[in-house]
């Protein structure tokens, strides 16, 4: 038997189930921050993840690597897959209404990701105990079906807005706390956006 890691659920976790307000299956997640390199539309050169939500407890999201995005030439930097992986994991809080922060994450690379390719994100929460979200990850190239090219495992930690407010450097903040829309996140999961 392997050695229990901070990646491995406590006894007491439980297999979650999607909140009874979280978005459908196949329903568009959008950008949660639009400043975000993973999934925001102003981030010059960010990975723009597209996301949706999935069965259960689960997200799928794709992210088209281009010439901004390698590490080698004409390959995807593996940080920057890591991130993809690190902005599909963290979308799974939509599915639990709530916003967590990655506490540690881990990544499997399989395969070469070259640029031009799409990889296809398969995130889902395994268990939860607490603030501790368990979720992992599977990344398929050019298709939902395809090859697999990344996995990856987390554990997220449920945070309060004060995490932002406190930590965020102050311009930042000033600047959603007077646009609050800049913050989709929090729209979504207001009762009456
Ligand atoms: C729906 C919106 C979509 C959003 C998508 C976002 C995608 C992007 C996500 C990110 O990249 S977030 C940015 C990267 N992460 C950070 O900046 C987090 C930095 N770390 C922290 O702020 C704090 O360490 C943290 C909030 C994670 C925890 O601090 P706390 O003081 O709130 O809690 P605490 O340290 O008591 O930990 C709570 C539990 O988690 C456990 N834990 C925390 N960090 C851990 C870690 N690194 N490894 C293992 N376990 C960890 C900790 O042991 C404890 O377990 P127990 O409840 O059993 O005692």
């Amino acid at each position: 038997m392997s050695r229990p890691t901070s990646l491995t659920p406590p006894p007491e976790a439980v297999v979650p189930q999607p909140h009874p307000d979280a978005p459908s299956p196949g329903t568009e997640l959008g950008e949660h921050y639009s400043d975000c390199f993973g999934c925001g539309e102003a981030a010059p050169g960010g990975l723009r993840l597209r996301t949706r939500a999935g069965e259960g407890v689960s997200v799928d999201a794709e992210f088209t690597v281009t010439a901004q995005h390698q590490g080698a030439p004409g390959l995807a930097h593996g940080g920057l897959l890591t991130c993809a992986f690190d902005e599909a994991l963290g979308a799974i809080g939509y599915m639990l209404h709530t916003t967590a922060v990655t506490g540690h994450l881990e990544t499997d690379f399989r395969r070469p990701v070259p640029v031009g390719s799409t990889l296809y994100i398969h995130a889902w929460c395994e268990a939860v105990a607490g603030r501790k979200i368990y979720s992992r990850a599977v990344g398929r190239l050019d298709a939902a079906d395809g090859p697999i090219a990344v996995e990856a495992a987390a554990l997220f930690v449920s945070v309060g807005l004060e995490h932002f407010v406190d930590n965020g450097r102050a311009e930042e903040v000033r600047r959603v706390l007077d646009n609050p829309d800049l913050i989709k996140s929090g729209r979504a999961f207001e009762v009456n956006p």
